[in-house]
């Protein structure tokens, strides 16, 4: 018993130190799954223990605020609200009662007064109890009336929220409290209304949406009673408000429930609202007031929060990748799950940072799932505390010492990873060979990793050169496992007619960091297909940027690339090896089609193309490949176990086309 209330009094310490920084820094410690997770079990370990602390954040909201704001005492409590993911827990809190169906709006809240039909104050939620006062700030924001006609006293609750189009776009120059890029719309949203200059707040695009009438709008004694009608009352005013559906009462059915979601979800969607879940509340205001309240939440409304599916499963090691760049990727090998209709027992960790962030050791308990429904990702260590260092002090390839390195990520963090330095690693100089025979380079079929390998053990390669020459190994060729006659004659033709290439294919096959296929492509336009125009503005701190789709990084990582010397020679000489094809007739390549400037997405298993090939394939014929489907998308590709994306795509309307719709078409441009 007592180490469980230990556990508490930590528990409720490490919950309230991350809600000091969310709450009054806008810089979240750690993600808001991962606290509701702590939040979850410091809950359960209350009700197991009947020990509740009263500054428990069971028991409170927000946080206590510590800004220069003015503090204001709250008239109405304005309180958290309770949760579940369970959707049936949903529909039986609804139960015979009309209720209204609402987004979850992910801002920051704000109460607005008028009186005499001005506004004469705004206020955060604060700690329920405590707000602040931010009136400075409302006129700033992007949709508040000062003025309405309704002169008697009104006081309504919603939301203070940023789109997130406007976010994507904000973000790329602005800063928190402590420096970083905002990592979401809300803490953007909480930063501005909450800053002191309503300048600054201007700038931010930043809208209100309102959810609750608190008092006022009650003159019709027929609709005295209902939360709809004031809402509908707050719209005629000209205020925005929260996007909701009422529920037919007694036959609301778990189907009507799901499908008001749904139309719920994809019109946040597609008018790129802001939202972590939905708000049930009952419609009647007097049956409200009679449920009555806790320290923390109203009784009359409950939110629906979703996540992706997780699967708990072991994890049994970390395996560490070297790579054609020289760093060693991890990736966790656990005990297989199944997850939509697929075994995994892989998934990569990105880096060290990712490991040490996890506090991941082999042998505990993780949770993981399919981010966006493909790749596996693992979400959560449920073993913390046991993490000690495992990064591998040699190469598991080469024996070669590691090392670590230290970069910011484009969101500010400081990442690590591990890399092998050896340049002779074997795995690498395998990896850089692979590459350089892959499809989307030299194209070399029949040149397996395993074939490669061991040509590597033999010493018959020591650079892509050799592979031109392997002519000179015949006899020794045609004694290995595996090589008849045949096989090798097909092998000499491969490579024999990779000799004829492209400007694309050869820079791809260079292997210059950041540089692939796009850029290559883009070169290639923009230099005539000239590998020696390329070479020279290489050679003469050429300003790559100045072409539209090359930015400072992959600029810059073209002239480290041609500053070392083993580079150019290699560059040069391979040249030799080869003859270059003619440039695609221009007009040819920009001949207006039906999917020129369009934007397209591929899902689900196609048959005659790789993930890049059919995005290659797309931008070939003008268009623009898009990863995820939304209003702005033209066309869906649809291949075979196509899930959500079909799904939406049919609701709004896109154009779907099968793979050999989309071949029928593509073989007519
Ligand atoms: N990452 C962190 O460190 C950290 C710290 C603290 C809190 N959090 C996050 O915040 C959550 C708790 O915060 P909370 O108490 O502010 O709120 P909450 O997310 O549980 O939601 C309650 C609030 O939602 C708002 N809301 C939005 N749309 C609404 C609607 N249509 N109707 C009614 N209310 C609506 C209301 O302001 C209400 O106060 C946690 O679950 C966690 O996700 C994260
Ligand atoms: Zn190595």
């Amino acid at each position: 018993m007592k180490d469980l209330i230990e556990k508490i009094k930590e528990l409720v310490h490490t919950l309230n130190r991350h809600r000091n920084a969310y709450y009054n820094l806008e810089a979240p410690s750690i993600s808001d799954k991962e606290y509701d997770r702590l939040f979850d079990e410091l809950k359960q370990l209350e009700e197991e223990t009947g020990f509740v602390l009263s500054s428990s954040p069971t028991q409170t909201v927000g946080y206590k605020p510590v800004s220069e704001l003015k503090k204001v005492k709250l008239e109405t409590p304005l309180l958290s609200l309770d949760k579940t993911k369970q959707i049936e827990e949903l529909l039986s809190f609804l139960g015979k009662h009309t209720a209204l169906i609402m987004l979850k709006l992910d801002g920051l809240t704000v109460e607005l007064d008028y009186e005499g039909g001005r506004l004469i104050r705004a206020c955060t939620r604060g700690n329920g109890i405590t707000g602040e006062d931010i009136t400075h700030n409302i006129p700033a924001l992007k949709n508040v009336p000062l003025t309405i006609p309704y002169k008697k006293k009104l006081r309504l609750t919603g939301e203070a929220l940023i789109y997130k189009d406007d976010f994507e776009r904000l973000k790329l120059t602005l800063a928190d409290s402590i420096g970083k890029p905002y990592r979401n719309a809300r803490n953007l949203s909480s930063g501005s209304v909450r800053c002191l200059s309503p300048e600054t707040c201007s700038k931010r695009q930043v809208h209100f949406l309102a959810f609750k009438v608190l008092e006022g709008l009650d003159g019709n004694p027929n609709y005295r009673d209902s939360k709809n009608h004031r809402l509908y009352q707050l719209y005629k005013l000209g205020f925005g408000i929260c996007p909701y559906f009422v529920s037919a009462d007694a036959s609301y059915t778990l189907t009507d429930l799901q499908k008001d979601i749904e139309r719920l979800l994809l019109h946040a969607e597609q008018n790129e609202i802001p939202i972590d879940g939905i708000v049930v509340s009952y419609d009647s205001i007097s049956y409200s007031e009679s449920c009555g309240r806790t320290g923390r939440f109203y009784k009359d409304g409950l939110a629906y929060k979703f996540e992706d599916e997780t699967f708990e499963t072991i994890l049994r090691k970390i395996e560490w990748t070297p790579t054609r760049s020289g760093a060693l990727a991890p990736v966790a090998v656990f005990d297989t799950v199944e997850m939509d209709g697929c075994e995994v027992s892989r998934a990569t960790l990105h880096n060290l940072t990712f490991i040490k962030e996890l506090e991941l050791v082999p042998g505990c308990r993780i949770l993981v799932s399919k981010r966006n429904m493909i790749i596996p990702h693992v979400e959560e260590n449920l073993d913390r505390g046991a993490y000690q260092d495992i990064t591998p002090p040699a190469c598991p390839c080469c024996g070669g010492k590691t090392r670590i390195y230290s970069r910011l990520s484009q969101d500010g963090r400081l990442i690590e990873t591990l890399h092998c330095d050896n340049p002779d690693c074997e795995s690498r100089l395998l990896q850089n060979f692979v590459h350089f025979v892959s499809r989307k380079a030299m194209n070399i079929q029949g040149l397996s990793s395993a074939t490669l390998e061991k040509f590597l053990e033999n010493g018959w390669l020591k650079s892509f050169e050799d592979i031109y020459h392997l002519g000179q190994h015949k006899e020794e060729i045609l004694q290995m496992d595996g090589f008849g006659e045949t096989s090798y004659q097909n092998l000499i033709k491969a490579i024999q007619s990779s000799r004829h290439t492209t400007f694309v294919r050869y820079v791809v096959a260079m292997d210059i960091p950041l540089i692939g296929r796009t850029i290559s492509q883009l070169l290639d336009t923009h230099f005539a297909g000239s590998l020696d125009a390329f070479e020279h503005a290489a050679l003469n701190n050429y300003d790559f940027t100045q072409i539209e789709g090359i930015g400072n990084k992959s600029s810059y990582s073209m002239h480290n690339w041609f500053a070392e010397e083993s580079n150019i020679k290699l560059w040069k000489k391979l040249q030799n090896e080869m003859t270059f094809e003619e440039r695609k007739d221009e007009n040819r390549m920009k001949k207006e089609t039906i999917f020129t400037g369009k934007t397209i997405v591929a899902t689900g298993v196609l048959e005659n193309f790789t993930r890049n090939e059919i995005n290659t394939t797309i931008m070939e014929l003008g268009g623009k490949p898009g990863s995820s489907v939304s209003r702005k998308t033209d066309f869906l590709i649809v291949g075979k176990k196509a899930g959500g994306k079909l799904k939406k795509a049919q609701e709004l309307g896109i154009m779907i086309l099968s793979e050999d719709e989309f071949l029928k078409l593509k073989n007519n441009v």
